[in-house]
């Protein structure tokens, strides 16, 4: 089965088409990721067939574990789908909910995420609380404290910190802290948000079960959505990653959509698998 080695703006995945395959693989997609822990990725996404669309979606972060969504990986996914011939506008299931992809005129696959959830229990936190802004915070190690963040879910939980400075915020330091803290059942990716204008957001995401990515799509879609809701940023947005940047809109019917650069690295024969 051959699986690529693709980005989107950074963020590192392998992708594997299994709607090809004939018959289920002799192989579970944990031994699917653990035969990849020996390709550096941040997520494994795997396409799978289904009933009520074009494909179902799973996604593994590199620590193993299966999530409801991943923004960047979808880009790449459906970007795949498109080089390879595909109509231009695709539906996925997934763990998150319905998502769809589009291929714009310059190229790009642009995905609509669903809408934003936002109820407390949506995210989901472990207590009640204004997702607005959480009644939350982390000590800086250096001194000082970040509170108040917005709580978004894309499918996939989120909390967005709007910080006057990213250049000296010791993320890799804070970002084990905020994932594992027991407001978030089901851990949490953690943004940190520097506004620049109300259209131009700088954004740094240490992503649960990744670390430190170098994007993060369903992150970039959930700082537009928590900064709107906290009157710093408008309805649509560019995000610039470390990796690259990424265009977000947060539609009128609550629907996110994210698009940016897509890179197809190389191909993997996963022989047997
Ligand atoms: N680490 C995320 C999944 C991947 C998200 C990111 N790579 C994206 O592009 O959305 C989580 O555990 O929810």
């Amino acid at each position: 089965m051959t699986a690529y080695a693709m980005n989107g703006a950074g963020n590192a995945f392998i992708v594997i088409d299994r709607r090809l395959a004939a018959g289920p693989s002799a192989y579970s997609e944990q031994d699917i990721a653990a035969m990849l822990a020996v390709h550096a990725f941040d997520q494994l996404i795997v396409l799978d067939p289904s009933d009520d669309a074009d494909a179902d979606l799973r996604v593994w972060n590199s620590d193993g574990g299966e999530v409801g969504a991943c923004g960047n990986g979808t880009r790449a996914a459906a970007w795949l789908l498109f080089e390879d011939g595909a109509k231009p506008h695709l539906r996925f299931t997934s763990a998150g909910g319905l998502m769809s992809a589009q291929r714009l005129a310059s190229g790009a696959a642009e995905v609509d995420l669903g809408p934003a959830r936002l109820d407390w229990r949506q995210i989901p936190l472990s207590l009640p609380m204004d997702t607005v802004r959480l009644d939350f915070g982390v000590n800086l190690p250096g001194g000082g404290r970040l509170e108040g963040p917005g709580a978004v879910s894309m499918g996939n939980p989120h909390v967005v910190f709007a910080v006057e400075d990213l250049v000296r915020l010791p993320i890799t330091e804070i970002g084990p802290d905020i994932e594992h803290d027991p407001l978030f059942p089901e851990r949490v990716n953690s943004g940190f948000a520097q506004v620049r204008d109300r259209d131009d957001i700088r954004l740094k995401v240490f992503e649960r079960g990744a670390g430190l990515t170098l994007a993060c799509g369903t992150g970039a879609c959930a700082a537009l959505v928590a900064l709107h809701r906290q009157g710093l940023v408008d309805r649509e947005a560019l995000i610039e990653a470390d990796g690259g940047k990424l265009p977000v809109r947060w539609d009128s019917e609550g629907h996110v959509h994210l698009s940016g650069p897509v890179v197809l690295e190389r191909e993997l024969d996963l022989r047997g698998v």
